[in-house]
């Protein structure tokens, strides 16, 4: 049951359990759920085989929900993969070798925009990340900054000034809460026992806030000036065209550091790529590359823990718990990184947008766990340098053009390729300035041109999904990885809170993944199964081409069904028909099977209803614009673009997110077709239902039961848009000329619907 045994020397630093149990359960329902599913389409088909003069509905139609119902079962049989063999892993930090054996970690924060990501958060984030419980000498901290701002190069400085305070007062008291926002907002209880009464505690506690108080204040005014700087229409940083900076923040502390021995603090880098408008950036996969180039010379980790901006670490203990698993001797080796779930700390109990992701990091993660390690999930990992960019000895003897070739110009970058090589950046005062310099270098906007970094090498620019399309590459080369899920949340970011962004973000998201199945040399269809394990295919298969199987799917259950109910259509059978109750049977299975899901995973029924909704909201909107996005792409009609999600929140919308509230302050083109769909489905659902009780046109009102069901569960459990549309008359509800265009849409939709289907 144990995948890493412990050997006969010494107790295992990692357990790994198979979730027997879950198994099983999986294992059964999707034996009978097939079952089913098998039965649907022998009824779909053997319609197909009738000879058309006998066929009594017209094809089109009929081809069409067959269509749908098989793509959504493609979609379930895809999923079952995550649920196949699901673990759980356990770590041991209190078995790691002594502190002088630990390997060095390097972390990487990226952010992007001051104005969407505020300092403060940011600042915060770092440090948290100093904060680690892990020997100071063998933690190096980047930040990146994408804008490059004068204002975020500011707070670092800010930020290294406080956390020379911060770090001995965590340290000395045992704070777990090592992210000052947090800890000082006063609703994370105080998790130090024997301090917690005593008057030393108390004093230092209050020093120390009015010091983090100071700093808020600090931040704060640059950034008001700021403002009075762009309102006068003066100039200032500009994040699309200016040269790279890197500044080491360790210069400003030297007094200070010599001073007093005992307060040890992590390196602290501050680096601003160059960027030019005639070069293409590639977003956050370009940032996070020359964040590796950069440290090269720095510090050059051997592991190297990711994290967005708004990622703050709620428990220094995470960097011990990963090195369990990456220093098993038992996975060592193929392990490429550990990754660890998002979790938020702005979720509402209500979580109405599902932003929580919760089937992802409690279900499908622990599952691909079982199979051969999840896909990283772009920040939250602890990865091994060696995977992204190789690693050789010296007397292989390998051609330096080549190497050249593949990682750009930089002799002293190679030479932080080899195995051997040890960095001398921090002990060697006189070779530090050379390096940073050489730094420099590597961080201009030219230094990839023709080269493979981004390709091959480092993380990978072939979708704005860099993290899942790096991962799967990783894993198609043979490294595992690991998912640790402790109980305590390691990591704590900021989620989307309103539909709008919800929704940009999913669009985002789709169309990356649908570049990617779509892609002809990358579509995991062909390029996964001689790579990797048949299972573990399928899970990429499944993340590849989710967005357009919702989405297809998804629009052909909310409108061909009731276009037939419309024009007195039956599309299912009788109510009396055996075949009837193998539809009710898939569509009960799958519900009840995720409701199952939900409360074991700590959910609750009211988790299940909004999860429903978002999903099928996002699929019709979002899910099917990301798709088309793609092809237009493809099709050379438009760009891929990675805009910063708002980490900047506004007071109403927030209380209206913590009331699950729907916020439809939305983009039009996605409001337009959800709303749109409602307004056919009532339709159908109302005239259905005066067709039955004022004409008998029908002849058996039986044969459209399974229609107008359905249409009457999409509108139940999407109330919500018909009261946002029809009741609601706040600021968030859905506004009159939105409602007006989709009246416009409906109306075509079933007048020409009509026409063409029926
Ligand atoms: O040009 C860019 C754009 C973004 N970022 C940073 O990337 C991170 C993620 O951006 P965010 O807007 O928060 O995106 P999300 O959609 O929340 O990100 C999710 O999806 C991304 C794409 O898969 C992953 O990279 C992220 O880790 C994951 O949290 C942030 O720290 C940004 O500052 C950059 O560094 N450069
Ligand atoms: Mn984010």
């Amino acid at each position: 049951m144990a995948s890493s045994s412990s050997s006969s020397s010494s107790p295992p630093l990692h357990l790994c359990n198979v979730n027997k149990l879950a198994m099983i359960i999986n294992r059964s329902h999707a034996l009978l759920h097939s079952i089913a599913i098998v039965f649907l389409i022998s009824y779909r088909a053997s319609f197909l085989f009738q000879e058309t003069k006998n066929r009594t509905i017209p094809t089109l139609p009929w081809l069409l929900i067959f269509a749908s119902e098989l793509l959504l079962s493609v979609s379930w049989l895809l999923g079952q993969a995550y649920r196949w063999r699901p673990v759980t892993r356990t770590v041991f930090p209190e078995r790691l070798p002594s502190d002088d054996k630990l390997p060095a970690i390097d972390v990487f924060i990226c952010t992007a925009d001051p104005d969407r990501e505020p300092t403060v958060d940011v600042m915060n984030t770092v440090i948290s990340a100093m904060a680690l419980d892990y020997p100071p000498e063998k933690l190096h901290v980047y930040l990146s900054d994408d804008g490059g701002s004068d204002r975020t190069l500011h707070g670092t400085k800010e930020a290294w000034k406080f956390a020379k305070s911060w770090l001995p007062f965590c340290k000395r008291f045992d704070i777990k809460t090592s992210c000052p926002e947090v800890y000082f907002s006063g609703f994370e209880d105080y998790d130090h026992g024997n301090f917690s009464k005593s008057s030393v505690f108390e004093a230092e506690r209050q020093k120390i806030k009015e010091k983090y108080e100071k700093f808020k204040e600090r931040i704060r005014k640059v950034a008001e000036e700021h403002r009075k700087v762009v309102e006068a229409g003066g100039a200032t940083s500009n994040s699309r065209d200016h040269p790279s900076t890197i500044q080491v923040m360790q210069e400003y502390s030297n007094e200070e550091f010599e001073e007093n021995g005992e307060v040890k603090m992590p390196l602290l880098v501050y680096v601003a790529r160059e960027k030019r408008p005639s070069h293409h950036h590639n977003f956050k996969a370009g940032n996070l590359n020359v964040l590796l180039r950069v440290s090269a010379m720095i510090s050059n980790s051997p592991y190297i823990l990711v994290l967005d901006c708004d990622m703050y670490c709620n428990d220094p203990t995470s960097a011990r718990q990963a090195m369990c698993c990456h220093l098993d001797p038992h996975i060592a080796s193929s392990l490429a990184y550990v990754q660890f779930p998002q979790t938020f700390r702005n979720l509402s109990k209500h979580d109405i947008y599902d932003s929580a992701y919760r089937s992802i990091f409690k279900i499908q993660f622990h599952g691909v766990d079982g199979l051969r390690g999840p896909g990283m999930c772009g920040t939250n990992f602890y990865i091994k340098r060696e995977a992204l960019l190789g690693s050789f000895k010296q007397e292989a003897g390998l051609d330096l053009m080549e190497l050249k070739r593949s990682f750009g110009p930089s002799n002293e970058f190679i030479k932080t390729l080899r195995q051997d090589y040890k960095p001398s950046f921090i002990t060697d005062g006189k070779s530090s300035s050379i390096l940073l310099e050489e730094a420099k270098i590597l961080a201009s906007c030219s230094y990839e041109d023709q080269t493979t970094w981004g390709i091959n090498v480092g993380f990978l620019h072939f979708c704005v999904m860099e993290d899942i399309f790096t991962s799967f590459q990783l894993q198609c080369k043979g490294w595992k990885s690991a998912y640790l899920n402790p109980v305590r949340q390691q990591f704590l970011g900021t989620c989307t809170t309103n539909l709008g962004e919800v929704l940009i973000h999913g669009s985002r998201a789709a169309s990356g993944l649908t570049q990617v199945a779509i892609s002809p040399q990358f579509c995991p269809l062909i390029y996964a199964p001689p790579r990797m394990s048949f299972l573990q295919s399928m899970t990429y298969i499944d993340m590849a081409f989710w967005p357009l199987l919702y989405s297809l799917s998804l629009w052909g259950f909310a409108i061909i069904p009731q276009l037939c109910l419309f024009n007195a259509i039956p599309l299912y059978p009788e109510v009396s028909d055996p075949y009837f109750s193998i539809f009710l049977f898939i569509f009960i299975s799958s519900l009840a099977k995720n409701l199952y899901e939900i409360l074991i995973t700590g959910g609750e029924i009211r988790t299940w209803i909004n999860e429903r909704r978002i999903w099928m909201i996002q699929s019709v909107t979002s899910f099917a614009s990301g798709s088309l996005d793609a092809f237009l792409n493809m099709l050379g009609l438009g760009e891929a673009s990675f805009l910063p999600t708002n980490k900047v929140s506004d007071d109403e919308e927030v209380k209206r997110y913590q009331m699950g509230i729907f916020d439809f302050q939305a983009p039009t083109m996605f409001l337009v077709p959800l709303v749109t769909i409602i307004l056919v489905n009532i339709a159908s659902f109302l005239g259905g239902l005066v067709r039955i009780m004022f004409m008998d046109s029908f002849g058996d009102w039986r044969k459209m039961v399974g229609q107008i069901s359905l249409s009457f569960y999409i509108l139940m459990a999407n109330y919500a848009v018909i009261e946002g549309m029809a009741i609601r008359k706040d600021k968030a509800s859905i506004p009159k000329s939105v409602t007006l265009l989709s009246v416009v849409f409906s109306v075509l939709i079933l007048s020409v619907g009509s026409v063409i289907l029926c």
